[in-house]
């Protein structure tokens, strides 16, 4: 049964690509990982190889005597870019090391060990896939892990109780971290937009926080596959960690795919489309993929920041006030996702329910 105000989102049973991976020696990928329905590594901004995408200091932010200049810069970012990426967010980096350990050991537990945090029929929280609608959907070459981590009374405690406890507490702890640092951002970017502060505070105060940790295996043929097909964020904001360094994450960029280079500790930071109808279409949410190699698995945590379930999302009043045009209709955060996860994904498919 479900519980009351929770709606199920499911998808089909997926193999896990990792195990395929161990287990078999392949040389060439299984037919229904082949992406002839996507461009691969074609239209890549040669220009953009090396880090463009803006960066942003969050001890700047702070500052007094530069709290104005980055403040332009964070705006800048969020309209144009739709994408920065965050130093100096006060998360250790010795800290990050062992998050970085233990996404690996426990992606590396025993096939008998990770069946126990599989998805349960009608659910989309364990290891599996989201947005899977039908069988001869093509598939993407990764693995993914979904948990709720707040509110608190949100967590699926038939998962967390069985993480294994330190990796239990390092979720815990960088929950509790990276949702501060979105609190942060969210009132940053209320104050450059002029946004009531108490308006923002309303929408966020009941955060709805997700963690998504993505592993992508090495691939015997890395250019006719695709890590992650190209989506943009349902989400308020997403708070992305690329763990171990490697390359793969692209952002499309008047029209060409942009490579975000790894910084190290730095945090990727995205608007995704629920902040884009809060701020009336100001703030962009970017069309983003991952593309895989052959050499390196790659590792990443996408930790999701959105109003509560029940909270109505539109744009903000003070912004309409101001632009006298309201670009997006109003609906629950549960009924938005409602009709994210019921479709299969591909670019900017959902921000058209909400256009007026
Ligand atoms: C192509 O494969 C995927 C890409 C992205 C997502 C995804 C996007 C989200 O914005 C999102 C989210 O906001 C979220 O928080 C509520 C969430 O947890 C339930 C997601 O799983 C999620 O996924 C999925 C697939
Ligand atoms: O793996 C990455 O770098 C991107 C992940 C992502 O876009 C997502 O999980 O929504
Ligand atoms: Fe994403």
């Amino acid at each position: 049964m479900e519980a009351e105000g929770e709606r199920q989102w499911s998808s089909l049973i997926v193999p896990c690509v990792l195990e395929m991976v161990k287990e078999q020696n392949l040389t060439t990928v299984p037919p229904r990982y082949v992406r002839s329905d996507q461009e691969t590594s074609e239209n890549l901004d040669d220009s953009s190889m090396s880090s463009e995408i803006p960066v942003i200091d969050m001890k700047r932010l702070y500052s007094v005597s530069t709290m104005d200049s980055e403040l332009e810069k964070l705006d800048f970012a969020c309209q144009d870019w739709g994408f920065f990426q965050l130093v100096n967010h006060g998360i250790d980096s010795s800290f990050l090391d062992k998050l970085e350990t233990e996404v690996q050991d426990f992606f590396n537990l025993p096939m008998e060990e990770k069946q126990k945090f599989w998805q349960r029929s009608g659910e989309f929280e364990g290891f599996g896939q989201v947005n899977v609608v039908s069988e001869d959907q093509k598939l993407d070459w990764g693995d993914m892990f979904i948990l709720t981590t707040e509110p608190i009374r949100s967590r699926k405690s038939h998962l967390f109780s069985k993480l294994p406890p330190s990796f239990r507490e390092t979720v815990e702890t960088y929950s509790s971290e990276v949702k501060s640092i979105a609190k942060i951002l969210f009132a940053k970017m209320a104050s450059v937009l002029e946004i009531k502060r108490e308006e923002m505070e309303d929408l966020f105060e009941d955060v709805w926080q997700s963690i998504k940790i993505n592993y992508y295996p090495p691939c015997p043929q890395p250019d006719q596959v695709v890590g992650l097909t190209p989506h943009s964020d349902a989400a308020g904001l997403t708070i992305l960690l690329q763990v171990n360094q490697v390359e793969g994450l692209q952002i499309k960029k008047d029209g060409k795919w942009v490579v975000v280079k790894p910084l190290r500790n730095a945090l990727v930071v995205n608007v995704g489309e629920i902040l884009e109808i809060i701020t009336n279409g100001r703030y962009r949410s970017i069309e983003h993929r991952v593309v895989v190699n052959s050499e390196k698995e790659r590792l990443s945590v996408a930790m999701f920041h959105s109003p509560g379930k029940e909270t109505i999302i539109g744009p903000a009043k003070s912004l309409v006030e101001k632009q006298k045009q309201r670009l997006f209709k109003s609906m629950s955060t549960q009924d938005y996702f409602d009709a994210f996860f019921a479709q299969k994904l591909n670019g900017k498919s959902h921000l058209h329910l909400m256009t007026i």
